[in-house]
Order: C-alpha cells, then structure tokens, then sequence
C-alpha cells in the first residue's frame, strides 16, 4: 500500500503522521524539542533541535507503524511560521531562529511601514508590519547583530530548513512565505519593490512554490539515516494554518477554521485574493493553488490555558495524575461548574501581546471583575470565555468584511474539549464542528503530499477523505448574555491599553 508522510514541525514537538491513499491515518508520532525565552518577550528554537527531533520522528514512525520506507510515496511537511533561519553560504545556522511569538521587533516594524509607507506596504505585500512577521526579524539582525547579518547567505522559514536537510534543495511555499512580508500575496511571488525597499539581498530568498509542487527528492543519506527511500518526491507544503485548514476541509468559502492550539486562529478561505483594507486581518496565499484566505490571529489562546495550568493547577494536575486522567480534562470539567459569565468576571488573554485584533507587542492580560465569591471554578472557566471572546473579535472582522460563514471546523489540542467547542457555539453564535481527521496540520501536509504525488487536486482529496463527525449547535438562551458579556469585553482593551503599556514598561526597567 502507499503511503504520504505528513510532517508538522510545532512550537512545542514535531509530529509526524503515515496517511494511507484511502486518506485514513495509520500512525502518528511526536518528538520534543526546546523552547528558549534568553530575554522576556524573546522567542527561539535552535534549527539543529528541528532537524534532530524530525529524522528520529520519521525513524520511530515508521517502526511503529510497521511500514518500509519504501511503502512511502510522498512526504509534506507543515511548520510554525514566520521563524527567521538565517544560514551561512556553507548552509550552517548563524544563530538560533527568532519564532512566530517573538515580540522583539517594535521598533523595525515601525521602521519597515515608514520605510516602505503603511499604505504601500499594504498594497504590495497585503498585510502590514507585526512583531512576529519574518522582514522585521531580518531587519533586527542587521540592526542589532550585525556579524551575523554578515555571515548570512540564505533566508528560511522553519520547515524550509527541514526540507533542505531532507532533499538538500532551496525553496519555500507561498502560503507560508505570506508571512514574511516580503511577498507579493495578489501575484504570489516576491515583492521586488518591499525586498529592495528594505534593503533585503533578494539572493537570500529561496524559489517559491505552490503547496502540492514536488520541491526535491529525499536524499540517499537521509534515506540510510530514516529508513525512508532515497529520491521519495518531497512537496513544498505550507505554514501550519494553511495546512490546518487542508487539513480539516477548508478549502472552499463558507466554512471557517478554528485552530486552538498554542496560538488561536479564525482562518476563512477566498477565491480571488481580498485584501483587508486596513489589514486587521492577515491576507495570505492558500496551500491551494491559486487560492488566498484571510485569519486573525491570537497569540496566547491554548497557551493562555496551559499558562494557568501550569501556574494555577498544581492540586488539579495531582488529583488527575492520581486519576489518571487529563489534567485540561480536569480543568475543563472544572470550569464547566462555574455559571455562565464566570459571574461577571472577565479574562484578558494579552499574555504575550496580542495581534488580532490589537496589534500590541505591549498588549497584557488581567481578570477584570474580581469579587469575594470568586472560586478557581470560575477563574478557570473565565479564562475559557475570555480567549473565546478573542476568536469571537477576530471572527466580527471577518463577518464586517461581508464574508458569508455556515460553520467553524476546530482543531487542535482545544478542540479536545467538548465543553469549549459548545463555548465557542455559544459566544460566536455558529454551529461547531469537528471532522475525522484530528492531526490537523500534519493530515494538511500529508493531502498535500498525495496532491503532488498522484495528481489530484486537494480539494477533491479533502472532498473524499475528510467527513464531519460531530456538530455542536449554538445554545439560544446563552448567547444573549453572552453578547453582553462580549459587548463589555471589548471595550476593555483600549480602556486598559495605557496602563498596560506602563506596566509592561516598568517590568521590563526591573
Ligand atoms: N483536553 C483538552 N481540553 C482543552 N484544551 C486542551 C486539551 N488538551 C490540550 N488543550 C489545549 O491545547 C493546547 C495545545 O494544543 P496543540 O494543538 O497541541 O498546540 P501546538 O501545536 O501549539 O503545540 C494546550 O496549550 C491547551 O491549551
Ligand atoms: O503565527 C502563527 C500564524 O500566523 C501561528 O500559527 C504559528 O504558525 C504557530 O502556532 P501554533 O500552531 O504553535 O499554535
């Protein structure tokens, strides 16, 4: 039988993923790698630990499933996106790469819109400068490390580094080289004007492709390192909410992905390319050819919740463990005895900033409407609710720009949770719905690498090999008070936004 191996290099873990040419999964497995914070508000991830972490995946993998390299016809890969590896002319890491979540870069990004112009930025590249963006992040070396802007040679993104490790080939996706603010998202290919404008060798950027494109062959020491077969056909693949949203089906208009995982995303697909006029939301490339979408983006949604678990849930995580259970099983069955509104408390999940729908670097998060009564139940459903209001700001900009949705498909570590999904019916008012396939971004990677392999198009392969398996209808008597909640929950940032800026300045002079 064939297989495609669905590569998905995360934040936390690679996972990597055999999907049979039925489309049905036969085994998945993860590896861990460090995450290093050398400075607040700092995010990196040493490239090697990737490379690492991916061949003894793939080795492990294979074991497991009982599958022969050969067996595989096809390998995507998915990735975090916007990290910035910067590469010698020998192909050498210069210094470890800044992520997604990496909130350095204020002064670049104001530097790149007065640079290039906040309008002109827009019109070229469809977005506008955000901390987490890649060209700032290329700007912050030259600025601040210049040495090792010296040395580099080649820009990648995440998986881009892995697929040259695996194939020895240059190139990078459209859909996730969207977020490097150097493409041209309308003509998907790089924005001569923006890479000239800010002064980025335009030498350093790989050769684009689309999603399902062969982008090399496996390599035959790469081969005798995995177990895999030397010259299997490698796609480009794409960014992790591109190949997400492959993923669980959404690969037409009207249906929504909602990926809770450390980061929060409400992604809507379109078939030409629109443009958010004041660019509140990100205007990317689809992992379908010719396609575009749009998503907002929140920086701490699942990781607001692992935040308070870690900090908050020392006697939970005991019982669970005792139990043998979950421990955000135990959490969620927790809030879920708390009444509705957490009885008027209300959670900002601005803990590293934010970007949809405030884009703030120095965004922070707070419980607003503490009292007396107020019990760990309710703080942690708070919590719930108030990331949950986040997707809600980014799905109100979606609906204000005329986009017509039926439903949200959720994925990741999140959607586990049948208590949230029925939270999100209820405060965005749309039915929620998961699909069979729950390894989201690496299931994404996989169709994209059967697409490439066999020839058919990813819409057809999702049409045949993705089913919804459960739906979640909205609760009509909770959303009314929910919408009151909601109405007071937004106006809570630009009431705060001073004193955040001032308490986040204070703890940075300590
Ligand atoms: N059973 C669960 N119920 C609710 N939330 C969960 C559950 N399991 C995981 N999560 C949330 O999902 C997040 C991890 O999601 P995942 O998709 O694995 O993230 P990432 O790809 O960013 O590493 C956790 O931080 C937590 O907030
Ligand atoms: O920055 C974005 C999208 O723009 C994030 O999607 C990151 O690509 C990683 O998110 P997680 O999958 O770790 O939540």
């Amino acid at each position: 039988m064939a297989y495609f191996l669905g590569i998905d290099l995360g934040t936390s873990a690679v996972k990597c993923i055999l999907v049979n040419d039925q489309g049905e999964v036969k085994a998945s497995h993860s590896e861990e790698y460090p995450f290093l914070q050398p400075q607040p508000g700092w995010a990196e991830q040493h490239p090697e630990d990737w490379w690492t972490g991916t061949a003894s995946c793939i080795t492990a993998l294979l074991k497991k499933a009982a599958v022969e390299g050969e067996e595989v016809a096809g390998i995507g890969l998915s990735g975090q996106m916007h990290g910035s590896v910067f590469l010698n002319a020998d192909l050498q890491v210069v210094r470890p790469a800044l992520l997604w979540c990496d909130q350095r870069t204020a002064a670049e990004c104001e530097w790149i819109e007065q640079t290039v112009g906040i309008e002109e930025l827009g019109r070229l590249t469809g977005n506008k400068a955000l901390t987490g963006f890649t060209a700032p992040k290329i700007i912050w070396l030259r600025n601040h490390e210049p040495e090792h802007y010296a040395q580099t040679a080649h820009l990648m993104l995440p998986k881009d580094y892995v697929r040259l490790q695996l194939t020895g080939a240059f190139g990078m996706d459209v859909a996730d080289a969207s977020g490097t603010l150097l493409l041209d998202v309308a003509h998907r290919e790089w924005s001569q004007t923006v890479v000239q404008r800010l002064g980025i060798p335009m030498e350093w950027l790989p050769p684009l492709f689309e999603s399902n494109e062969i982008a090399g062959y496996l390599l035959p020491a790469i081969a005798e390192l995995t177990g895999l077969k030397a010259g299997t056909p490698v796609v480009a693949g794409g960014g992790d909410q591109a190949c997400g949203a492959v993923g669980v089906g959404v690969v037409k208009q009207g249906i929504a992905s909602v990926a809770l995982g450390t980061s929060g995303v409400v992604f809507v697909h379109d078939d030409t390319y629109q443009m958010d006029p004041e660019c509140r939301l990100h205007s990317f490339c689809h992992g379908v050819p010719g396609k575009w979408h749009r998503m907002g983006v929140m920086l701490a949604a699942g990781g607001s919740f692992q935040w308070w678990k870690n900090h908050f849930a020392f006697e939970e995580q005991q019982i669970a463990d005792a139990e043998g259970r979950d421990v955000y099983e135990y959490l969620t069955a927790l809030a879920e005895t708390a009444p509705l509104g957490s009885e008027g408390l209300l959670f900002l999940p601005y803990l590293t900033g934010e970007r949809t729908p405030h884009p703030d670097p120095k965004a922070r998060g707070g419980f607003i409407g503490l009292n007396m009564r107020h019990t760990k139940a309710h703080m942690t459903r708070s919590v719930l609710e108030g990331i949950t209001f986040g997707l809600r700001d980014s799905l109100e900009l979606i609906k204000a720009s005329g986009i017509q949705i039926t439903e949200l498909r959720v994925s990741g570590g999140g959607a586990r949770s049948l208590f949230w999904r029925q939270l999100i019916a209820d405060i965005c008012g749309y039915p929620v719905v998961t699909v069979n396939s729950t390894d989201g971004p690496a299931y994404g990677a996989a169709v994209m690498a059967a697409s490439g392999v066999l020839k058919e198009d990813i819409s057809e392969l999702c049409e045949r090999w993705i089913e919804v398996v459960e739906r979640v209808e909205p609760n009509h008597e909770h959303q009314a008070p929910y919408d009151e909640y909601y109405e007071i929950y937004r106006t809570l940032y630009p009431t705060l936004k001073s004193a955040m800026h001032q308490l986040n300045d204070l703890a940075v002079l300590q």
